[in-house]
């Protein structure tokens, strides 16, 4: 495989505010690169940068091996978290407008079947649902068939049922061999889609990997839950036990689930309600930074 972006210690300030403060990595062709963290991490500003929005205070980004030009403007898709909709136009026109500002574009009867957006084209896209309107959005950033997709946050407020059918789109597009740049809030997304992902804070990357290989990485044990009300607190002090309670639950790290069972079993715990869960990228983030994705 061969890396088709480089970023090498980009960085960002605005005035006093370092909003992103030396950030490396390099992308392979046709993965889906995932962009974690929590809010003000410094990933948009990362993006926007990549994109060729937003001017770096230092730091270089090479496409194909250059400083990324004309070359790069026209084999880039973008969704937007915003991007601003002509309003009183129907969706047909708006995908006829974005196509126009491309000599190379896709056919538009195919990004149509493609994004499922046939019945709408003649809608107000003022009044689409919330994930018809991320369709219509990635079909504009799909409008010049781009080598590489920039989506920042393209599934957040969406429900469950429309974030899985947009993943699934994406999914289409992967298999389509182009490469993706993903920013999320959302663990199971990125674990998802993503084949490589880098958790940001503080303008830094704190971690980089694949998803699998992360958690391996960082944990080598499990999650037992049990409802609070059937674990008496005196078990709190057992130090054969890393255990804490949380909202009506009580949580065990376990290296050995087999022992952690038989211990809580002499101790009469009552099994009935039990969970065991594996780590997943959103315990790994907040034992990076101490801090939940969504605060
Ligand atoms: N134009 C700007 N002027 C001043 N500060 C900015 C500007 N844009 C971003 N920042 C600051 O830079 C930091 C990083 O912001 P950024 O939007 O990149 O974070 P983010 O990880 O994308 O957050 P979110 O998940 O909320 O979108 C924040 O502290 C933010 O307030």
């Amino acid at each position: 495989m061969s890396c088709i972006l480089q970023v090498e210690n980009l960085v960002k300030h605005f005035g006093p505010v370092q909003a992103v403060n030396g950030v490396s990595f390099a992308i392979e062709r046709g993965t889906c690169f995932g962009l974690l963290g929590p809010n003000g991490a410094g990933k948009t500003t990362t993006v926007e940068m990549m994109e060729g929005i937003l001017p770096s205070t230092s730091g270089s980004i090479q496409y194909k091996g250059a400083p990324a030009d004309e070359d790069f403007r026209n084999e880039a898709g973008i969704m937007f978290q915003e991007t601003s909709l002509q309003e009183f136009i129907q969706v047909g026109e708006t995908l006829e407008l974005f196509s126009r500002f491309y000599s190379r574009t896709r056919p538009l009867n195919e990004l149509i079947e493609r994004c499922a957006l046939g019945e709408y084209l003649d809608r107000d896209v003022r009044k689409l649902s919330g994930g018809q309107r991320q369709r219509l959005l990635l079909a504009i950033a799909l409008v010049n068939d781009p080598e590489i997709v920039f989506l920042d946050e393209p599934t957040t407020g969406l429900d469950p049922q429309a974030r899985r059918n947009f993943w699934q789109l994406v999914n289409d597009i992967k298999q389509e061999q182009k490469t993706l740049v993903l920013t999320t809030h959302y663990m199971e997304e990125a674990y998802e889609l993503c084949d490589e992902i880098a958790i940001m804070d503080h303008g830094r990357i704190i971690a980089q990997g694949s998803p699998r290989a992360l958690l391996k990485k960082h944990f080598d044990n499990s999650v037992i839950l049990l409802p609070a009300s059937e674990v008496p607190a005196s078990l709190d002090q057992d130090h054969r036990l890393k255990m804490h309670r949380m909202n009506g639950q009580v949580e065990i790290l376990s290296e050995d689930v087999n022992a952690t069972i038989e211990l809580l079993m002499a101790q009469r715990i009552p099994l009935t309600h039990l969970q065991i869960r594996s780590r997943t990228l959103e315990d790994l983030f907040l034992e990076l930074t101490g801090r939940g994705l969504r605060n």
